[in-house]
């Protein structure tokens, strides 16, 4: 459904998004990770079609997204700046939507009028944050949408709230196929929800790949040795993305195939060996320390 080919966008002097790709399927639900200034939001509000790329192509369902018409009426950009017309109503905010988007759908806004606790005669401008994104998700599913692209999206949501759009996300996507581009600093949230995830750096794709692909490619590792001497060149061909000494037992964080892995610390005849589970979050910052983005103690 997108297609990003060799896209590049600068602001003044900073290479926000450098010759970036990404292939994103119709019904996936992508979540686009990646440090503060990575270029998320650039990448998003170009697929949305609110930047102009410097170079490069976005498609949308094969069609070009900046300044098409057509396209925009089928999909949502959802940012961390929401924007409501002053003094209107959810009501006449929902008109509004109403006359622009041609999928809109009155009888999915009724019924989530019941989900979200908040009358259409309220103006939204005096609701809190918090209420005014339920507002944005409220109209932004009433659009039935093709393609949701929402930027940090459950920020001032509480966790009842969280769960209940986060389930409203995930029927749409399985009822009718809604794609969703999702960018968040939560990655617990990201991986509940999203099957792809990519993960951005200076403006760089460093990583692609499904989620489950992601999470079977880097595993952690104990083991121990007798006597705690461990084994010459354990590991030396894996790609190690980190390791650490507890007492005699060594903890490893690596990438690579787990059989041919395990195959060869099992060859050493270790006294413990342990393959545990990875969250994403330890991928991510795990990930991010290969390229130099480390955790520091910093004292002050
Ligand atoms: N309108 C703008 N004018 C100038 N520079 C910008 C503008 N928007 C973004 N940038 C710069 O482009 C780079 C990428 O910013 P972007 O907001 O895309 O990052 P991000 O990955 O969304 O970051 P964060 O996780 O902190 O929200 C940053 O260096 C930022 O300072």
């Amino acid at each position: 459904m997108i297609q990003v080919h060799n896209v590049k966008k600068e602001f003044e002097d900073i290479e926000a998004v450098k010759g970036l790709n990404l292939h994103i399927k119709k019904g996936s639900i992508y979540g686009l990770l990646g440090s503060n200034g990575a270029g998320k939001t650039t990448l998003l509000k170009m697929i949305g079609g609110i930047y102009k790329q410097d170079a490069g192509e976005i498609f949308i369902d094969e069609k070009p997204v900046f300044e098409n018409v057509e396209l925009k009426g089928r999909m949502i950009v959802l940012t961390d700046s929401l924007y409501f017309f002053p003094q209107y109503t959810v009501r006449q905010m929902a008109n509004f939507y109403k006359s622009i988007y041609p999928l809109w759908n009155e009888e999915r806004f009724q019924e989530l009028s019941k989900v979200f606790p908040i009358s259409v005669n309220k103006k939204i401008h005096r609701m809190s944050k918090g209420m005014q994104r339920q507002v944005a998700f409220w109209l932004s599913l009433s659009t039935m949408p093709e393609l949701l692209i929402l930027d940090e999206p459950f920020d001032g949501l509480d966790a009842v709230m969280r769960q209940t759009v986060k389930n409203l996300l995930v029927q749409d996507v399985a009822e009718r196929e809604m794609t969703i581009l999702i960018s968040s600093h939560n990655l617990r949230e990201v991986e509940d929800l999203c099957d792809h995830i990519g993960i951005l750096h200076h403006g760089e794709m460093m990583i692609e790949k499904e989620l489950d692909d992601l999470k079977t490619d880097v595993h952690k590792i104990q083991v121990a040795f007798k006597g705690g001497v461990l084994p010459d060149g354990l590991l030396e061909e894996f790609d190690v993305l980190y390791k650490e000494e507890r007492g005699s037992v060594h903890l490893y964080i690596v990438r690579g195939d787990e059989e041919e892995m395990s195959a060869h610390i099992d060859f050493f005849m270790p006294v413990l060996f342990d393959v545990l589970p990875l969250t994403l979050e330890e991928i991510f910052i795990y990930e991010m320390r290969d390229v130099g983005y480390a955790i520091e103690n910093v004292i002050v």
